[in-house]
């Protein structure tokens, strides 16, 4: 197969006549975070840990500029040219008065497929642009050692200022200007925004050459015949990261772990040298790439609780009243109010009186500590890496949904039977929220899995549609990375299973090595794992019957009505979602009906 090489953009010379720190070394940038952005740390490991405002990406305060006056072209907010340029022009006055400006230049991908980035940050930013120097490739292993001393020629800009705060809901804008390739980031102090920020860009660059990127995971499987690719489509905190560095036998090396891109023939391509990892209740045991890379000297953390030695926690939920008087000047300055931290600490106000089921009262966000903490691992450090820049086609494209609640049904695996019922899930992108998406909770579908995606949704099913009739015989499959039948809290007393990291990856190896029977689900038309058939019962020692087939699970509950009200929600859900989108009638039958 012969790599089309890309149509890029050129970015001109940039507009900003201040003192410029190009490509500082890691140590460099580390000493300037430590210098110049609030609230960074150095650990007790020597790691540099800082504490952000944002605790996730901000899609509400997130804009496209919109030049044709026709916002139904894109899936985000859209904001006009004229309240675009003044919020940039406010953004250059601040760049010039601070004087100097740190620049990143990288590679969003590697190979020939590979878009050069230029990632422009004020000195606040200098944690944000030494993280993102790990996830770029570098020039030289994009271009060579010789070429990559000439001068650079950016395709895509950011230009982020984290501590520009603008007069805008939330005080902070993120701009996207999708006909100039450049992003404005104001006001946001997440890391998230610098990497999803290129990612956006690359989504739209590559849509308009025919290619579809996703939010997805991916790794390599070797047999003894064959080097074949999964890819691993997800919402933020579905499982993408764990399942891509998780073991099936011997045969499967990490490629990515959220983005990649599907082109036709099902070729595939990568976008990152590392990843941004979460490390709520991480441990060495179940995610040791991970844990290894978040606690080494030279980690790049955010948002990780700190202990008063300095050392890194990954569990801590409740803060008491002695970590809030510890980090009062480190709570209040990332947005606690003052009246209501010190109210904590004096004990005036409880823990009880101000958290109902785990979700704080708005004012006191502050007295749980996020768990959308994270870390920036190189893919140097994770030993058993794919070759990046030749990945095989994609033979195997399954899809996350983390499932929760009373009415969790999903089973652990399921097989799509044709391109048009995968393309319907594709588009529904099912999830219970978690973590990383705030505060919200309860079940949430967001096309593809992908809310960054720039363009109007829909789009996606149409080119994904495209693609999937290039591919050759590949396996669509779904994964429920939750629960059947509750959540965390009804798990302990049996009325609900966790579906736990041994189980899907028990799953997925006897799906890679082909063992398993199907059998037809009969409300929906899809296959599950057949628990009669004695070719699965080596599988069944591994998973429980019930979370290969939940409705087993509700009828050994006597809970069959829930389970039946279940399905027809499901399909009418389901059916009025795609017909929303105007997806084509023969994906939503498939999709409801198999
Ligand atoms: N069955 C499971 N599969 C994958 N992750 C699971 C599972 N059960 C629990 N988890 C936990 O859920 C979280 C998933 O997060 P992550 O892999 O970072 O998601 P993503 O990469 O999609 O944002 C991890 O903390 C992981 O330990
Ligand atoms: C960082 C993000 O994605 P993920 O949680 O999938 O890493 C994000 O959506 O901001």
């Amino acid at each position: 197969m012969t790599t089309r090489h890309l149509e890029l953009p050129k970015q001109p010379a940039l507009p900003f006549d201040v003192e410029i720190l190009a490509n500082p070394s890691q140590d460099e940038l580390r000493e300037l975070a430590l210098e110049h952005t609030p609230f960074c740390t150095r650990t007790a490991r020597g790691s540099v840990n800082k504490v952000a405002r944002n605790k996730a990406r901000m899609a509400p305060f997130t804009y496209i500029i919109d030049r044709e006056g026709a916002p139904q072209k894109y899936s985000h907010n859209v904001i006009s040219p004229a309240d675009a340029d003044k919020l940039i022009a406010e953004q250059a006055e601040y760049i010039q008065a601070k004087g100097k400006l740190l620049l990143i230049d990288g590679y969003v991908g590697v190979g020939p497929r590979a878009v050069p980035v230029q990632w422009c940050y004020t000195l606040e930013g200098a944690n944000i642009a030494g993280m993102q120097q790990i996830l770029s490739f570098p020039r030289a292993r994009v271009e060579g050692e010789e070429a990559a001393k000439q001068p650079f020629a950016p395709a895509f800009r950011l230009v982020y200022t984290p501590d520009f705060f603008v007069d805008m809901p939330g005080r902070q804008a993120i701009v996207v200007d999708l006909d100039n390739y450049v992003t404005y980031i104001m006001g946001a102090d997440y890391f998230g925004e610098s990497k999803k920020g290129a990612l956006r860009m690359l989504a739209k660059l590559l849509f308009d050459q025919g290619a579809l990127v996703m939010h997805a995971g991916a790794k390599e499987i070797r047999t003894e015949k064959e080097h074949l690719t999964m890819g691993i489509l997800g919402l933020s905190g579905t499982g993408k990261t764990t399942t891509t560095f998780s073991k099936q036998g011997e045969h499967t090396l990490p490629v990515q772990d959220d983005m990649i891109t599907l082109w036709p023939g099902g070729e595939v391509s990568v976008t990152e040298n590392g990843c941004f990892a979460k490390t709520w209740s991480l441990t060495e045991e179940a995610e040791p790439v991970i844990y290894r890379g978040t606690m080494s000297a030279d980690a790049w953390i955010e948002n990780v609780f700190i202990d008063a030695e300095g050392n890194p926690v990954f569990d801590k939920s409740a803060l008491s009243p002695e970590d809030v008087r510890r980090l009062r000047d480190v709570l209040i300055g990332t947005g606690a109010p003052q009246a209501n931290v010190d109210a904590y600490i004096d004990g005036s106000v409880t823990l009880e009186s101000v958290v109902d089921k785990g979700i704080p009262k708005d004012g006191w966000d502050f007295v749980m500590w996020t768990e959308n903490g994270r870390s920036i691992i190189p893919m140097s450090s994770v030993e058993d890496a794919a070759v990046l820049e030749t990945i095989p086609a994609v033979y195997s494209l399954g899809i996350l949904n983390r499932d929760e609640g009373s009415d969790a049904a999903m089973p652990g695996l399921v097989r799509f039977t044709s391109p048009e019922q995968a393309a319907g899930y594709l588009m529904l992108g099912e999830t219970s929220k978690t973590s990383a998406a705030g505060k919200e909770r309860g079940k949430t579908r967001s096309p593809f899995t992908q809310p960054f995606f720039p363009l109007a949704h829909g789009r996606q099913a149409e080119r994904f549609s495209e693609l999937a009739a290039t591919f050759d015989k590949t396996t669509m499959w779904l994964m429920n990375t939750g629960y059947v039948g509750g959540d965390a809290a009804t798990t302990k007393a049996g009325a609900s299973l966790k579906v736990k990291i041994r189980h899907s990856s028990a799953m997925l190896e006897a799906m890679v090595e082909g063992q398993i029977v199907w059998t037809r689900d009969p409300d929906f038309g899809y296959e599950v794992v057949d628990v009669e058939a004695p070719e699965n019962a080596s599988l069944l020692e591994r998973v429980p019957a019930e979370i290969l087939q939940p409705r087993r699970f509700y009828a050994d509950k006597e809970r069959m009505a829930e389970y039946g009200a279940w399905v027809d929600r499901m399909k009418s859900e389901r059916r009025a979602f795609l017909e929303k989108w105007k997806v084509a009638q023969p994906i939503v039958e498939a999709a409801v009906n198999g």
